[in-house]
Formats: C-alpha cells, sequence, structure tokens
C-alpha cells in the first residue's frame, strides 16, 4: 500500500516512519504541507495516488491553545475536515488520531468511545470538531483516541522526567490524574493495521480507544520511569491543584480499550514494556 502520512518530526509521525517497512510511504512535515492552509493540504491529497491516508500532525500544546484557539481550530479541526472530504472523494480510507482529553474526566470508570464527550479546554474542543468534522464527511475512517503519548522522540513526560530526576533530588507530581500511557511505537502500529483493515473492509469505520495499560497516576509513572533508569529522584504526590496550569486537565483519563481489540483485534499496549524500548532508544536504561 502507498500511505500518505501528514507529519514528520511528531512523536508518532517518527514511528509511523520506523514501522511502516511494508508500505510506500508519502510524508508530508508542516513546511511542506501546513495545517494552517486547509486548502493547501486538501489539494496534497487530491493530487496524490495514496491508498490510505494518516494524519499524525496535530496542534499539541495544551496550554498555549488556550490563547491560541484559532490556530489550534486550523490545525485540530478544519484541515483535518478538508482532508476527510478529499479522502472520501477518492474512495480512500483515513485515519486520525485523538486524545482523551474530549472527555471531562469525570468518574472512575474506562470511558468506551461512545461515552458523551465534554472537553474541559481549547485543545480537546479543537479536537473533538476535528472527531466530528470527520464522522460528517462521512467517508471510510478510523478515529484513534489515545492518552498521554510517550517516545524517545520530541517531547514528552518520559523526556521531562529524565531531565528534571538527573538534575533534582526529590519532584512533586499530580496523583490525582489517572490515565494510560501509550507508547508511539505502539500507537503506530495501530495507524498502520486501521488503515490495512479499513482499506479491506470500510465497516470497520468509526471511532477507537488505544491508550497503553495498566492505568497510572502521573506520579506512579514518574516513578516508574525513575525505576527503570536507575534514577533515585524521590517522587511526592500532590493533587492537581498544587500544580496550577491554564489549562484543566481530566482527572480521570482511563480509557477502554475493548472495541479495538475486537474490530481491530489489537491488544492493549503494555507501557512498562514500551517505557524499556524508549529508555533503551535514548541510553538511559538502568545499567
Ligand atoms: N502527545 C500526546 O501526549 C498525545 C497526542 N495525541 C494526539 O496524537 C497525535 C500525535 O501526536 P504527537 O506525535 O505526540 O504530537 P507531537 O507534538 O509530537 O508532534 C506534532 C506534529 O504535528 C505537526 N504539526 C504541528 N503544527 C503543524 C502545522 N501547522 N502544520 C502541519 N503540521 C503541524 C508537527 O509537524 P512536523 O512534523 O513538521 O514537525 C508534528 O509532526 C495528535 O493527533 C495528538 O493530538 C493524543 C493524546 C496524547
Ligand atoms: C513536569 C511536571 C508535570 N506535572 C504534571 C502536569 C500534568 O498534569 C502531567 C503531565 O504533564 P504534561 O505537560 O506532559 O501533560 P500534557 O501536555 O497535558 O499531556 C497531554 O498532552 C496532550 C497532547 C494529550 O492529548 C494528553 O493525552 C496528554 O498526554 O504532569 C507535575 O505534576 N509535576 C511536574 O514537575
Amino acid at each position: 500500500m502507498k500511505l500518505l502520512v501528514f507529519g514528520r518530526n511528531g512523536q508518532l509521525a517518527q514511528e509511523v516512519r520506523r514501522r511502516a517497512t511494508a508500505h510506500e510511504l508519502d510524508i508530508r512535515g508542516s513546511s511542506d504541507a501546513d495545517f494552517t492552509d486547509p486548502e493547501a493540504c486538501a489539494a496534497i491529497l487530491a493530487a496524490s495516488d495514496a491508498d490510505a491516508v494518516i494524519i499524525t500532525a496535530a496542534y499539541t500544546a495544551v496550554d498555549k491553545a488556550e490563547t491560541e484557539e484559532e490556530t489550534a481550530r486550523l490545525v485540530n479541526a478544519a484541515t483535518p475536515a478538508l482532508l476527510a472530504e478529499a479522502a472520501r472523494a477518492k474512495g480512500i480510507p483515513l485515519v486520525h488520531v485523538s486524545t482523551d482529553y474530549v472527555f471531562d474526566g469525570s468518574g472512575t470508570t474506562p470511558f468506551a468511545p461512545d461515552h458523551p464527550t465534554a472537553p474541559l479546554g481549547a485543545y480537546g474542543r479543537t479536537k473533538l470538531a476535528g472527531e466530528e468534522a470527520i464522522r460528517a464527511a462521512g467517508g471510510t475512517h478510523a478515529i484513534l483516541r489515545t492518552s498521554w503519548v510517550v517516545s524517545a522522540h520530541g517531547n514528552n513526560f518520559v523526556k521531562t522526567m529524565l531531565r528534571l530526576g538527573a538534575e533534582r533530588d526529590r519532584l512533586t507530581i499530580v496523583a490525582d490524574q489517572i490515565g494510560g500511557p501509550t507508547p508511539a511505537a505502539a500507537l503506530a502500529d495501530a495507524c498502520i493495521a486501521a488503515a490495512e483493515q479499513l482499506a479491506l473492509d470500510p465497516s470497520k469505520s468509526g471511532t477507537y480507544h488505544v491508550s497503553g495499560g495498566p492505568d497510572v497516576s502521573w506520579a506512579d509513572f514518574a516513578r516508574e520511569i525513575f525505576a527503570q533508569a536507575g534514577l533515585s529522584c524521590e517522587v511526592a504526590d500532590i493533587p492537581s491543584s498544587d500544580y496550577p496550569t491554564p489549562a484543566k486537565r481530566p482527572l480521570n483519563s482511563r480509557m477502554d480499550n475493548s472495541l479495538t481489540q475486537t474490530v481491530f483485534g489489537l491488544e492493549r499496549p503494555d507501557w512498562k514494556a514500551g517505557l524499556r524500548d524508549i529508555l533503551a532508544d535514548l541510553g538511559a536504561e538502568k545499567s
């Protein structure tokens, strides 16, 4: 298959490039497909001979989105909307990635894909608008909602903890937000599998959850990072109220992955194993 992939340097984009070895790839980064220009991006798709499209590009700066919601909306909603229409016009499947931040974080039960959405902030609102536009376009699609993506590339919680854990003896980390850290490598495999399977069976179109397990707090996630990296940084639990940020984060980010397993045959990713691979990639594993 030929895959048209939007996004080049992001966490997911880099893992798709690394793992889609069975396919021909046409990769478009922000320098040649700027998502603040929806028509230009749709024209790239319209002119493509790809068999499927994967959108990895997104505006992911959660706090900055509070003051840049219009830009975030262009990148996370307007361009995915036109790409979905262009994909439908060509009759090719579209795989898109969304977020746990479309939910309000209430309760302690894992959210199923059809649970009502109610984002707490601008990033979640714009990602939800992207989902809704893709569904409305009516083409063959998979929206894969994920959470807490980590990898050896780009900016993410693992790399932040490795940096801070090497500098400090003690960190205070929120312990009342619970979710599933997701290795970008496993998410890339899910995107590729969804593209392959949708091409064969468009009836698999829909919204799915791909989040690593088991669920954990950010504080316990940090402890496991330090344990696997052999860093002796103490982690003190704090409530979210002690870590004020411009955007409110959901307390419950647990997501039910069972539909993904049933329809696509994909197991829930094991984030502790994924973390070992990331630390090995970074040369940061415990010696
Ligand atoms: N990171 C996380 O914790 C989570 C991410 N997600 C979702 O997963 C997906 C992948 O995220 P992730 O790989 O972590 O994101 P990153 O922040 O690592 O990378 C962002 C990507 O978006 C591209 N991008 C940003 N702005 C533009 C623009 N104006 N035009 C074109 N491309 C742009 C970047 O382009 P370039 O390649 O040129 O650098 C880069 O490839 C996204 O849909 C995100 O919303 C969901 C839950 C958690
Ligand atoms: C650095 C640090 C963070 N934290 C907290 C803040 C936050 O609640 C949590 C994680 O911090 P981050 O800045 O990585 O979180 P954040 O940018 O909100 O991560 C989110 O990104 C978007 C794109 C998503 O879609 C989400 O699934 C999620 O991964 O850790 C501490 O409590 N102490 C610290 O020292």
